[in-house]
């Protein structure tokens, strides 16, 4: 494994299938919605500010639409690999409802929380707490992450699958008694950011079916509206006490590590910064979302709190034949004074394809394709597991 592979992939492993990492191929630039330059600490470089390009939900609803140029700049060769959507009815508050549980849940006795945890998925499902590994390898105890499928509680009965594919087929576990709120929000919100990202799909596929020959029931949205495997994840970043001192990896990534994720589209949510329980505006403007475009450039990335983005996965990538592009990202903790104590919470939704989706790998496409036999044809599932087997050396 060369060594910037491996450096790649050290985070991440606790062997969460939604976040294989790759190097991508080289020729996204990105220029042209650059909004201003920010200044963070003194000395330090500084990253051009992107603004995503936007999309309105009653545009997206419209399946008369030509959408096709904003799904180019957002997501086609020359695009960042992130749109987001505007005006989604009852977003906002979705979205403060589930985000203001989070720093709850982080915070329930450790004994109920360890009741949350599921080892036999590789914490694929309920609580996840320093399983992870930062870039130096150390476990990641600067976040906590809460996982269930916001569509299906028990995605299967049968136990070979649950055996063979534990990170999708496995069950919900929800604090029923400790924070019986935190299901009711949890599946609102993923509910909507999967709706809309369907609707996105569509759009997707209208711009990629311009380019190549799509069978039907290939496309993006029909991949999504059939899968039992979309996960969502809760994320709270712990407050920091001194927060000049996140020294793990690079700064740049200090609180969640360069990667791309793993599966179709992924929805993302703004984060939500508090302290003292109070919501107060982000105290670094260098912190939050970066991306790394196609031309090695780092760009910090911003969207409205009442915006859903939505960011390419590898597995799009791929059955797109690059048409969409996969967005290697991280994200960077604030720091200062005024950082101190400062929380974040944030909410991922994976939408990814069934285990069973039968995937067929283009010849012509070189993401990950040691894994792919010669017929090119592999489940969703296998594939995931191939993967995991490969880089991650930690089947049990
Ligand atoms: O915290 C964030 O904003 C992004 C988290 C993320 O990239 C992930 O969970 O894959
Ligand atoms: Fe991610």
């Amino acid at each position: 494994m060369s060594s910037i592979l491996s450096r790649l992939l050290l985070y991440n492993t606790h062997f969460a299938p939604q976040f294989l990492v790759i190097p991508s191929p080289s020729s996204r630039i990105s220029s042209r919605r650059i909004t201003c330059q920010k200044m963070s600490c003194t000395s330090e470089t500084v990253f051009p500010t992107l603004r995503t390009v936007t999309i309105s939900y009653s545009e997206l609803a419209d399946k008369n639409a030509d959408l096709s140029m904003k799904i180019e700049e957002g997501f086609g060769p020359n695009g960042l690999g992130i749109l987001s959507v505007t005006d989604v009815p009852g977003f906002s508050s979705l979205r403060q409802n589930l985000l203001h549980l989070a720093p709850r849940l982080a915070n329930l006795p450790e004994e109920v929380k360890k009741d949350l945890e599921d080892h036999h998925s590789r914490y694929n499902f309920g609580w996840s707490h320093g399983k992870e590994k930062l870039e130096s390898g150390k476990p990641d105890m600067l976040k906590g992450s809460f996982y269930a499928n916001p569509l299906l509680d028990v995605p299967t009965t049968e136990a070979f699958l649950v055996q063979r594919y534990p990170s999708y087929c496995g069950s919900n576990i929800w604090p029923h008694s400790a924070l019986p709120e935190l299901e009711i929000a949890f599946k609102a919100l993923g509910k909507l950011i999967i709706d809309v990202g369907s609707t996105l799909a569509f759009h997707c596929d209208q711009y990629v079916s311009k380019g190549m020959k799509m069978r039907e029931n290939e496309g993006l949205e029909q991949i999504l509206l059939h899968s039992r495997c979309h996960k969502g994840r809760l994320l709270y970043y712990f407050p920091t006490q001194h927060s000049n001192c996140i020294e793990d990896g690079d700064s740049m990534s200090s609180w969640c590590g360069w990667h791309t994720d793993h599966g179709s589209l992924t929805g993302l949510t703004c984060g939500m910064f508090t302290k003292d329980g109070i919501v107060i505006p982000c105290p670094d403007s260098a912190a939050g979302l970066y991306i790394r475009t196609r031309t090695d450039q780092i760009v910090k990335v911003v969207f409205g709190e009442d915006e859903i983005a939505y960011q390419i996965g590898e597995t799009t990538e791929i059955l797109s034949r690059g048409y969409l592009c996969a967005t290697p990202h991280c994200v960077r903790a604030p720091k200062g004074e005024q950082a101190s104590g400062v929380d974040r919470s944030t909410f991922a939704l994976f939408m990814q394809p069934d285990w069973d989706e039968q995937l067929n790998f283009p010849e012509d496409v070189h993401i990950h394709d040691e894994v792919i036999p010669p017929n090119g044809t592999l489940t969703f599932g296998e594939y995931t597991e191939k993967l995991l087997d490969k880089y991650y050396h930690l089947k049990t």
